[in-house]
């Protein structure tokens, strides 16, 4: 969507440019969206999906429709949201439920380590902007908000759904079924900003800012706007964490742990964590845009045993029979506890703490 005569000036967000270092990058699969228009491309699409989920768990999305002004607008909206609002406004217009992420998250609601809090802004929108109250000066970006969430759901949530569906070889629609564009249990549209730590914190956290993670609750496929301030690394198979690199107006996309249940664990949820940008950029407030998709509220979290895919390779049952929660049972209980419950160290895993959710064994990682 694009601005409309009678809305206020929007001031410009200034990307800065991606690092110089030279980092150990993930290598990640490029999912080409246009490809999908023809049979020959979906297959292949299809087969590049299976494997970049069971190799790497990352990939990246391009020529997913939205162009790069628009790209740029999003960022605008999402600068505008941290940096013109004032700090009064956003507790007015914070979260009100700890169980749903909807309004701001004020900074140090979180321990990351060794007593010290996050330093991490956030604001959710709603799929439909409207249904709940902005700052006043957001207020008339608030339709791009609705058309942005739509955008996502639309042209490149569906299209992977799909993908994921076929490579399970279910019928094409049974993931875009379990994911209702109005699903109103959370609000998928996510800015997030990072600001810059003191010293004596980097150290105290070993320059951990979001301590690994499997996307929860929210996320069951995490689309994130690929920016230029590094930070976010991903475990790889060989238990080393790797950069991921930027690329102009790609998308970054993961799936969370809901699809791992649904998946019986044939695709896993990759861990994820975000660390002090690369020296060059350390200095600079990391902003970030996100469409984090959420199945209904009652789909209830066990494998899709009707694969072929999962009877011939093999599944596992995350939930005892008769107990497995539902999408909403099991988002309540993440939301509600995430950093904010007490973990217990793993006896198998250093350096890993866990707590107990629904009989599962959720793990947090340094
Ligand atoms: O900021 C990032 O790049 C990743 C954030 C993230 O993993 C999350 O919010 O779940
Ligand atoms: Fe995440």
């Amino acid at each position: 969507m694009l601005p409309t005569q009678n809305q206020p000036p929007l001031k410009a967000y200034t990307p800065p440019r991606p690092t110089r270092e030279d980092l150990d990058f993930a290598d990640l699969a490029v999912i080409d969206l246009s490809k999908l228009s023809t049979p020959e491309g979906q297959s292949e699409l299809v087969q590049q999906l299976r494997r970049a989920l069971l190799e790497v768990g990352f990939f990246y999305v391009i020529n997913h429709g939205y162009t790069p002004s628009q790209t740029a607008r999003i960022f605008d909206i999402a600068n505008l949201s941290f940096n013109q609002i004032s700090n009064e406004e956003k507790k007015k217009y914070a979260q009100k439920d700890e169980a749903i992420y909807q309004g701001y998250k004020i900074k140090h609601q979180w321990v990351i380590n060794s007593g010290v809090y996050d330093e991490i802004e956030q604001y959710a929108v709603n799929h439909n902007g409207a249904v709940h109250e902005h700052p006043p000066a957001l207020r008339p970006f608030v339709p791009e908000l609705t058309a942005f969430a739509r955008q996502n759901h639309y042209q490149v949530l569906r299209p992977i759904l799909r993908l994921l569906s076929k490579s399970l070889e279910l019928p094409e629609h049974t993931f875009v079924r379990m994911h209702d564009f109005s699903t109103d249990g959370t609000s998928p549209t996510r800015f997030i900003q990072y600001y810059p730590r003191p010293e004596a914190h980097e150290i105290l956290t070993k320059n951990v800012w979001l301590k690994g993670h499997t996307d929860p609750d929210f996320g069951n496929v995490t689309i994130l706007y690929s920016q230029p301030i590094g930070g976010l690394q991903i475990l790889s198979s060989d238990n080393k964490w790797r950069w991921i690199k930027h690329i102009d107006n790609a998308l970054v996309v993961n799936l969370g742990d809901a699809m791992e249940f649904l998946c019986g664990g044939y695709y896993r949820a990759t861990k994820h964590r975000v660390v002090q940008p690369p020296v060059d950029q350390q200095k600079i407030s990391r902003l970030g845009v996100f469409y984090f998709s959420t199945p209904n509220d009652d789909i209830r979290l066990s494998p899709l045993i009707e694969s072929p895919v999962l009877q011939r390779e093999g599944f596992r049952k995350y939930f005892e029979d008769g107990k497995v929660p539902t999408m909403a049972e099991w988002r309540k209980q993440r939301t509600a506890r995430y950093g904010r419950s007490q973990l217990k160290a793993s006896v198998e895993e250093e350096g890993v703490e866990e707590e107990i959710i629904h009989g599962a064994v959720v793990k947090h990682y340094n």
